[in-house]
């Protein structure tokens, strides 16, 4: 078994559509950044590489390619999970922590969790997603933006045949 940590944060930014775990929220405001910016999604692919030592996403989707302009980071997401499968490692369980003083994220928590567990081919029961506001400390508290923290466990299918 292997464990991965993955972190990001993305800055809001007028104008942009709020993506997060592979769902639209709907907000005054979205997240800035190269793609379409889904923190949540990119700490999950930094864990999911980070368990399998892989580099990061960055080495794997640099910002200075066009070709990731825009990019949905759910398709993104299924490269890492190709990558992760060839290797022969499957997810185990996946938890992640939202720090955001807004939106509320509790009513869309069950949306992600689905989407998240088709993506990584598990059940739902192994993926979990909490929030928290930072009690307007920091400039997540200041509502400059929003971080995401995520563990994964990966476990090597070869050896358990
Ligand atoms: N963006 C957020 C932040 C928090 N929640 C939910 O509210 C609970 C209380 O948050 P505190 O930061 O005040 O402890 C938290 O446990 C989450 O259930 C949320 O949905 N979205
Ligand atoms: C996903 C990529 C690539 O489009 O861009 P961003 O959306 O800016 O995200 P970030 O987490 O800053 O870094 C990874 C990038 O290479």
């Amino acid at each position: 078994m292997r464990v991965g940590l993955g972190f990001d944060v993305h800055r809001f930014k007028a104008g942009r559509p709020l993506m997060l775990g592979g769902i639209e929220i709907p907000f005054e405001v979205g997240l800035d950044g190269h793609s379409d910016a889904d923190v949540l999604l990119h700490a999950v692919m930094d864990a999911l590489l980070g368990a399998a030592s892989l580099g990061d996403i960055g080495d794997h989707f640099p910002d200075t390619d066009e070709q990731y302009l825009g990019a949905s980071s759910v398709a993104l997401l299924r490269s890492v999970v190709d990558l992760i499968h060839e290797r022969n490692y499957r997810v185990g369980n996946l938890d992640v922590m939202v720090l955001a003083e807004q939106p509320k994220l509790a009513p869309y928590k069950k949306d992600m969790i689905h989407l998240l567990a088709r993506e990584l081919a598990v059940d739902e029961m192994d993926v979990s997603i909490k929030a928290t506001t930072m009690e307007r400390m920091g400039f997540v508290g200041r509502k400059e933006g929003i971080a995401v923290e995520a563990i994964v466990l990966l476990i090597d299918s070869a050896k358990e045949r």
